[in-house]
């Protein structure tokens, strides 16, 4: 099920009118620790998303409340907490969402522009979030998913979440919302220079550059989901900045989930077959996460790692996603100032 915050109507309307903008980051959520208990609450909330899982509630919930949460949140724990970020006590995800967010209020400090982030699952909420802005006065509420490639899974589900809180609200902000980048110059520019520099500490550089995206039913992509032609622009502009073959650098698809047929090919195998073919030294590039998380971390930079080298691998270079590095900041500085044309002038 899920929860999400909803102040009273008298909480929300009392200081809007102040004629502020707000810009509110989100990413997808992530457990609040790493307990049994966390990951189920967060999984359950997150899993029983129809625009996630579109089978049938009447049949999936038993399932999912049955089978899947009996035994995933224990094996997903475990995950976490093999990437949990100890000094703040928190994951991945939620460091580098807030950091964002922390680094690109200050490019919009001047500018009297408030920044906060929000989560579509988990803590903090969009509602909390949206919140605190419309509390400080903001009446145009600029809305980030931090998806480049567009999803009805991630990007729609995310404003969904905005728009029902709103539905709670009597004086609701105007709204915008951010569309997909896959080929955004800035986003290309971003993604080419971080692969650079993570390539540039190598004594020796990797035979190929394997770009994985987190993957999606083949059945959603049939009934519309723009998703995969998303994730081959971003790739082709890609290989054009730097000047690489579609052999150089193949796209592949992770974190299967359940029994159906995902976008292929399927990153695990992909890589883990390289070291038959000669293939020993390899970097992967996750152009889809804006931020690491345990489907970067541990997915890749653990379990397959761990594959990859039992297989005869000798070098796995994961690039790490844009997280707060100065071209993430420039990129979502970029994007912002795009879209936030005609509510002021730059
Ligand atoms: C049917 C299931 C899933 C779909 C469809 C799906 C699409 C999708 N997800 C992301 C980004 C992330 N997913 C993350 C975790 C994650 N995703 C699924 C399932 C589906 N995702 C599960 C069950 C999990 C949890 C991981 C686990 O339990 O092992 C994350 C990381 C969250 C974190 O806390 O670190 C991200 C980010 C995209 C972009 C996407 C659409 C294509
Ligand atoms: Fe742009
Ligand atoms: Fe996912």
């Amino acid at each position: 099920m899920a929860f999400i915050h909803v102040p009273s109507k008298k909480e929300t309307a009392a200081p809007m009118g102040r004629g502020r903008i707000g810009v509110l980051l989100t990413n997808l959520g992530t457990p609040d620790d790493t307990s049994f208990g966390a990951v189920r609450r967060y999984l359950s909330e997150f899993l029983s998303d129809q625009r996630v899982i579109e089978a049938n509630p009447a049949i999936w919930q038993p399932i999912l409340q049955g089978v899947v949460l009996t035994v995933r949140p224990g094996r997903s724990g475990k995950a976490y907490k093999r990437i949990w970020n100890e000094e703040q006590n928190e994951s991945p995800l939620r460091t580098y969402t807030r950091g964002q967010a922390e680094q690109l209020a200050g490019r919009f400090h001047a500018d009297g522009v408030r920044v906060s982030w929000g989560m579509r699952y988990g803590s903090p909420s969009v509602a909390e979030a949206a919140t605190e802005l419309m509390r400080d006065g903001c009446d145009r509420i600029l809305f980030m998913p931090l998806y480049p490639q567009y999803s009805a899974t991630t990007t729609a589900t995310a404003n969904d979440q905005l728009f029902r809180f709103l539905m709670t609200v009597r004086r609701q902000p105007a709204i915008r919302t951010l569309p997909a980048f896959a080929d955004d110059p800035v986003y290309i520019r971003a993604l080419a220079e971080t692969l650079q520099l993570s390539l540039s500490g190598l004594s020796e550089r990797p035979q190929m550059i394997v770009t994985s995206f987190h993957g999606l039913p083949n059945e959603y992509v049939a009934k519309g989901d723009p998703y995969r032609e998303d994730c081959e622009r971003t790739v082709m502009a890609l290989r054009a900045a730097l000047a690489m073959s579609d052999e150089d650098m193949p796209l592949t698809f992770q974190s299967r989930f359940g029994p159906a047929k995902w976008l292929e090919p399927y990153t695990a195998p992909f890589v883990a077959g390289l070291p038959a073919k000669g293939i020993t030294r390899v970097a992967i590039i996750t152009p889809g996460f804006m931020a690491d998380c345990i489907e970067t971390l541990d997915e890749l930079g653990n379990e397959l790692r761990d594959e990859f080298m039992a297989a005869g691998g000798e070098e796995l270079t994961l690039v790490p996603c844009l997280n707060t590095c100065p071209q993430a900041i420039d990129l979502l500085e970029h994007l912002a100032r795009v879209e936030l044309q005609g509510w002021m002038e730059f």
